[in-house]
């Protein structure tokens, strides 16, 4: 059975901390051989580049240099939950997932035809869970729903788990049965514990850089059937904070625990988290490293789960930013990406823009241990980016954008695609930070109250630019494609990289990092309308 079968091994991944594989096979070297069996991975004809003392060492393959396929059994998942859990989809080949071939073949009849691929650890991976509770308390049942029902599926051994989310739920499973709290029952609205999200911070400057990321601690945030502290249950919540913070807190026999908080939800529909958010015990600031910076996150903030593979992204991302650059980091959560690109592109300009307010606190914190040196003007905007998405493009020279799986609102593919007539018009909205100084209406003063303004850096004039760069995150392939497609037809941008990211390996998806540049306009109209061209 599976679980008999050698588990594939951590020493492995480390080994494998991220190749970059030519997306298109070649039938003639062996460069890769990775055996789950033996739990070895070879990597021959790489090129080391130095790590940082945080990172892992990064190993770039030639391209053309990878035989596809392996023989199936290399790179297996080797999950005992593997098709009862929903999770998963793919068993073998974790570095290659299938969609890859699909994607080579998009970019190459498109133009780009060195769309690579980087992949990173295949197991231990998944730094945030976000898992159901439900059950009996004597067993409760802690883990993903089984495909199309909402039957959840445990899974303690999930092979695709950071090893302390697997030994957090282990210990809120006994604090559970110990203190009898039950899970939550759908059909009857019933029980205590809900849902459990469970992140893990790799960053711990105590100890070496080799040892951080096995060593992750678990911020567990616990969703509880009430509506708030107040509520009679409340006295079992505190005994189960406490349960899992004496046994896996600081003091613990193993300290797995970086802190616990509690989320207080009780509608009957699907949404996972309410909007009272309490923090119990342990360190309530929850710090990270990745691209370059400190990042600080929330329980009720958007975090990548793959923490590596972002990190990998986020360092290749840099250099499609020029130096000095004005940004616009649209579906920007806490900000990471226009934080990143601010400190390590010495940007002239970030605006960041997320429709969840939660995100606030995290990018101010993140924003607070930035360098004082930085002379780049940073904020950050609770605002929806399907609206007046004109006003958050004029003044950048680079527009990021990182949707949801569903793609880009369709308000502002439109206004992408029209960038180029829009920008031969004379009458362009003001920037939002030009409109922010001009603003009377006292309800649009109340909505930007959440806004913040953290550094600004030397005046400069208001540029009335439009983007020439943008470049697209994306986590969902089909409705990358059809923006990708709806933005080329326009004939205001052709694509010109594209790289992918094995950033949920055993699933269907990859993570894209496109870039599209401006077609450009005849500079006889430029001159009509009296607009210098500005330097690139
Ligand atoms: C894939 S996440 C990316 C977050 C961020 N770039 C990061 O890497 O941490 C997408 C984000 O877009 C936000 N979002 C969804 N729809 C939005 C909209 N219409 N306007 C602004 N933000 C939106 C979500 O709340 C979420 O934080």
């Amino acid at each position: 059975s599976r679980h008999q079968q050698p588990q594939p091994s951590y020493a492995c991944s480390m080994a494998l901390n991220l190749l970059s594989l030519s997306a298109r096979p070649s039938p003639t070297t062996s460069a890769v051989m990775c055996q789950s069996i033996a739990t070895t991975f070879s990597v021959l004809s790489v090129t080391p580049t130095p790590p940082s003392p945080l990172q892992p060492p990064l190993l770039s393959l030639p391209q053309n240099s990878i035989p596809m396929p392996l023989p199936s059994s290399s790179c297996a998942l080797h999950c005992p939950h593997f098709q009862s859990c929903s999770g998963c989809t793919h068993e073998y080949n974790l570095h290659h997932p299938a969609i890859l071939d699909e994607a080579t073949d998009f970019f190459e009849k498109l133009g780009v035809s060195d769309f690579n691929f980087d992949t990173c650890r295949l197991w231990g991976w998944r730094c945030r869970a976000k898992l159901a509770v439900r059950g009996p308390p004597t067993k409760p049942l802690i883990g993903l729903y089984r495909e199309g029902t909402h039957d959840v599926v445990d899974i303690p051994e999930c092979k695709a788990h950071h090893p302390s989310i697997n030994a957090a739920v282990e210990l809120l499973k006994q604090g559970m049965s110990k203190l009898n709290i039950e899970p939550y029952d759908e059909d009857q609205g019933t029980g205590e514990l809900r849902y459990v999200q469970m992140a893990v911070t790799t960053y711990n400057t105590s100890i070496p850089a080799s040892q951080r990321y096995k060593n992750g601690k678990v911020q567990v945030a616990l969703v509880w059937n009430s509506r708030n502290e107040n509520s009679p249950s409340s006295e079992k919540l505190n005994d189960l904070a406490n349960f899992i913070w004496r046994n896996g807190g600081v003091k613990g026999k193993v300290h797995l625990i970086h802190s616990i908080w509690a989320n207080f939800q009780t509608s009957t529909n699907n949404i996972i988290f309410g909007n009272r958010w309490r923090h119990l015990l342990g360190e309530r600031d929850f710090w990270e490293h990745v691209g370059g910076i400190d990042v600080s996150l929330a329980p009720s903030s958007f975090g990548q789960a793959n923490t590596r593979a972002f990190d990998f992204l986020l360092r290749k991302l840099h250099k499609y930013v020029p130096s000095g650059a004005s940004v616009v980091d649209l579906y920007a959560g806490a900000g990471v990406i226009g934080l990143s690109l601010a400190t390590m592109r010495k940007c002239r300009s970030v605006k960041c823009v997320e429709v969840n307010k939660e995100s606030k606190v995290s990018f101010e914190k993140t924003a607070a241990r930035l360098p004082a040196t930085l002379d780049s003007s940073i904020s950050w905007h609770h605002a929806d980016a399907s609206k007046e998405p004109l006003s958050w493009l004029v003044g950048s020279d680079v527009v990021v954008v990182d949707p949801p799986r569903k793609g880009l609102d369709l308000s502002l593919l439109d206004t992408l695609r029209s960038l180029s007539s829009l920008e031969l018009k004379s009458n362009l909205p003001e920037s939002t930070s030009a409109k922010a100084e001009n603003e009377k209406r006292p309800w649009i003063l109340r909505e930007r109250e959440t806004s913040v303004q953290v550094k600004s850096c030397t005046v400069q004039e208001e540029s009335r630019s439009l983007p020439e760069t943008l470049i697209y995150i994306s986590c969902g392939w089909d409705s990358f494609k059809e923006d990708c497609m709806s933005l080329l037809s326009s004939k205001a941008w052709y694509l010109d990289k594209a790289h992918g990211f094995n950033f949920f390996p055993g699933t269907q998806s990859i993570e894209i990092l496109a870039v599209f540049k401006r077609v450009s306009k005849p500079n006889i109209k430029r001159r009509k309308s009296g607009k210098k061209k500005r330097p690139s």
